[in-house]
């Protein structure tokens, strides 16, 4: 690193990129005067419809948010020099004034190295306070000098709301999982804090820019596990410049039935197993009957009769099309009886065609509609509902050993059942899972529209059936699959990414280690791995790329809620955000003791609301989140709560980016226990 202050050699560097930060800014501005000027004048209404909105769309794109400033970086070759932004900038005679981050020319800028300087002599990396230029961190590469020091101050900066993004300090092995091609489905294995949930995010900025043409017609989408990890991500892509990426929880995405109820651990992870694919198949498949008589089809002014025999036939034609594995390909059950209702009526144009008839298409159409026709069809071939089938199984016994028979033994269907039969479909004790299962069959009953691309988050959590749900919605795309095994919490976790990917249908995904560790320092980091061997013996610890003696402290109080108060008030008087993170039974306890004291905590829920400075955490929720410094209060509680409590008070013990304080009055679970005193 060259040096970093030096006032005689760094002041005319800082005047020199300040006039060029004003000049970026000003080509900035006059770009989006010329696109709000340019005339929506296309050749007919639906073009000139089309070129507004390209025009919003490039508007939206320009928009520069006030505190963004135009460029964050720079490469310099030999004989000349580039800016590198969040988006491109070119002056009034379209030479470019700032790179793109995600063009191909700016890869050196995260790619380069000491050893390998991919033809750069200088990187230069620019610090920012309020929108002002106030530092910069140069490598001279070619001189075989690397930094650091700016990547550590950018993750120590201290956070006050939402997630930001690190556009300007991206690491190489970050890059290239983010430069992956479209058609790479990739599952990032990364232990906390190694920056999955950023690659991820950035992954999709990039697809967008590089295939903008493709994806933009079919969409990315972006799944997290809860709304308050949303709520936390969600300005990342709008920052990036990305406005339209779809960003939701499997529970969004897949609420068919209003959700009044909760399954009992033995119902849930049953309802999440890959068998219920086969019963909803078999269930809905079962709907249809055997033709047990002919019909008399009306076609331009006359009857045909169409007989029982031919029924059949063409009913056992529409089924073995809709027996298809592919959703792609797989005739889905409404579309199959459209078409049953077409088979019988252009036989019944055939034989006024055998006639000497001229029946016309809209005669034929008309006559599939006819209500013999929809009446044979209600018979056979019954319209359906998702939520409808669902609560038939749940309240019919022998509804459901019937399509269950083979694969859910009697106890299991009987954890199924619904003891008091509801008044109504949308008054029924609906459970999340039930609201997967009821997307399943809205999968079966016709087609999910699917995305080109799929960011999914927090993956080890998913259930066989949710990863279902989010496959249907990825049609011939590719997928980014983001999580970390030993932070698996939910009882059908997997141990292997195999059985995930095979859930999402991309078995053959290839899986990416990231094993830097850039949130948690190295002092936290190692109190977290000690848990490792226990809950996930198979993956390598992480290494923190931060080390920091005085992050962690670890204290027996007699008092945990005055121990709470008192912590906090000290930690909140530092810049930056303050979790207190606690078993969920203990959130409302925390909460009132924080306030008798004033200090100004609001509890996080999974509403979507916005992450308060000062927030208590039901350690349920902490998945994905960080905050400056972190009190985790009581680890036995976290642990005892649930089944895989160990691999939770791993999620709770790696959010914190400088300081975590561990408050417990009972014993500390086992690996922990021999901690030194503080
Ligand atoms: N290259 C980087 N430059 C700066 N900050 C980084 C970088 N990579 C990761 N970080 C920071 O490290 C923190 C953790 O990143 P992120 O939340 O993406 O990790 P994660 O792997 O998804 O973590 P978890 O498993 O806990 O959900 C964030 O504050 C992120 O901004």
């Amino acid at each position: 690193m060259s040096p970093p202050a030096e006032p005689d050699t760094a002041e005319p560097v800082l005047t020199a990129e300040r006039a060029h930060l004003a000049r970026a800014a000003e080509c900035l501005a006059q770009m989006r005067t010329a696109a709000s000027a340019a005339v929506d004048a296309g050749v007919d209404a639906w073009a000139s419809e089309r070129l507004g909105a390209a025009r919003a769309e490039r508007l939206r794109a320009l928009a520069a948010d006030p505190g963004v400033p135009p460029f964050f970086g720079r490469i310099d070759r030999s004989r000349e020099s580039f800016h590198i932004g969040r988006r491109h900038v070119r002056d009034a005679v379209g030479d470019p004034v700032v790179i793109d981050w995600r063009a191909p020319m700016s890869r050196p800028f995260y790619q380069a190295t000491a050893a390998d300087p991919q033809g750069l002599v200088r990187r230069r990396r620019f610090g920012f306070a309020d929108g002002q230029l106030t530092g910069y961190e140069d490598e001279l590469l070619g001189a075989g000098q690397e930094g650091g020091e700016f990547l550590r101050q950018e993750i120590e900066r201290p956070r006050s709301g939402p997630m930001r993004d690190i556009v300007a300090t991206v690491q190489p092995d970050q890059d290239d999982i983010v430069r992956a091609p479209l058609t790479d489905s990739i599952c990032v294995q990364g232990a906390p804090g190694t920056g999955k949930t950023a690659v991820g995010l950035h992954r999709a900025a990039y697809l967008l820019y590089t295939h903008g043409g493709q994806l933009a017609r079919t969409g990315v989408l972006v799944v997290g596990p809860n709304r308050a990890f949303l709520r936390y991500i969600e300005q990342v892509l709008p920052t990036l410049g990305e406005v339209d990426v779809e960003q939701t929880t499997v529970a969004d995405l897949t609420a068919r039935v209003p959700v009044r109820a909760e399954d009992g651990p033995e119902a849930a992870v049953l309802k999440g197993d890959a068998r219920m694919a086969e019963v909803l198949r078999r269930a809905l498949w079962g709907e249809i009957r055997k033709p047990a008589d002919s019909v008399q089809v009306p076609l331009a002014g006359r009857r045909y009769r169409v007989p029982v025999e031919r029924l059949k036939r063409y009913v056992d034609d529409v089924r073995r099309r809709a027996r298809a594995d592919d959703d792609q390909q797989m005739l889905h059950y409404v579309a199959g009886r459209e078409r049953l209702m077409l088979l019988v009526a252009e036989d019944a144009r055939r034989q006024s065609e055998e006639a000497a008839g001229t029946p016309t298409d809209a005669e034929t159409h008309r006559a599939a509609r006819s209500a013999e026709v929809r009446a044979f069809c209600d018979e056979v071939w019954p319209v359906r509902d998702a939520a409808g089938l669902l609560g038939d199984l749940w309240r019919d016994p022998v509804r459901l050993a019937r399509a269950a028979r083979g694969i859910l033994d009697d106890g299991e269907m009987a954890l199924l059942h619904w003891p008091v039969p509801p008044r109504s479909v949308r008054s029924a004790p609906w459970t999340a899972a039930d609201a997967v299962l009821a997307d399943e069959l809205a999968g079966l009953l016709e087609r999910t529209p699917g995305y080109g691309h799929v960011v999914v988050d927090e993956a080890q959590d998913l259930s066989p059936m949710q990863c279902r749900a989010v496959a249907r919605r990825l049609a011939a795309g590719s997928l980014t699959v983001l999580g970390d095994l030993a932070q698996a919490t939910s009882p059908w976790s997997p141990a292997d990414w195999r059985d995930t990917l095979a859930a999402l249908g991309r078995p053959d995904t290839v899986i990416r280690p990231l094993t830097r560790g850039y949130r948690v320092p190295g002092e936290v980091l190692d109190l977290a791995n000690r848990l490792l061997p226990l809950i996930a013996p198979d993956l390598s610890p992480a290494t923190a790329v931060r080390a920091d003696p005085g992050s962690l402290r670890v204290r027996r109080v007699t008092d945990p809620d005055g121990a709470v108060v008192q912590v906090v008030a000290e930690l909140s008087e530092a810049p930056g955000s303050v979790g207190i993170i606690c078993a969920d039974a203990a959130v409302d306890d925390v909460a009132t003791a924080l306030a008798g004291a004033g200090l100004p905590a609001a509890v996080l829920a999974d509403d979507g609301a916005e992450v308060t400075r000062i927030a208590v955490v039901p350690a349920g929720l902490a998945h994905g989140l960080e905050f400056d410094a972190v009190v985790v209060v009581e680890p036995a509680a976290i642990v005892a709560a649930e089944p895989r409590g160990l691999h939770r008070l791993y999620v709770v013990l790696t959010r914190a980016v400088s300081t975590l304080v561990v408050l417990h009055r009972e014993d500390l679970p086992a690996p922990l226990a021999d901690l030194p005193a503080p």
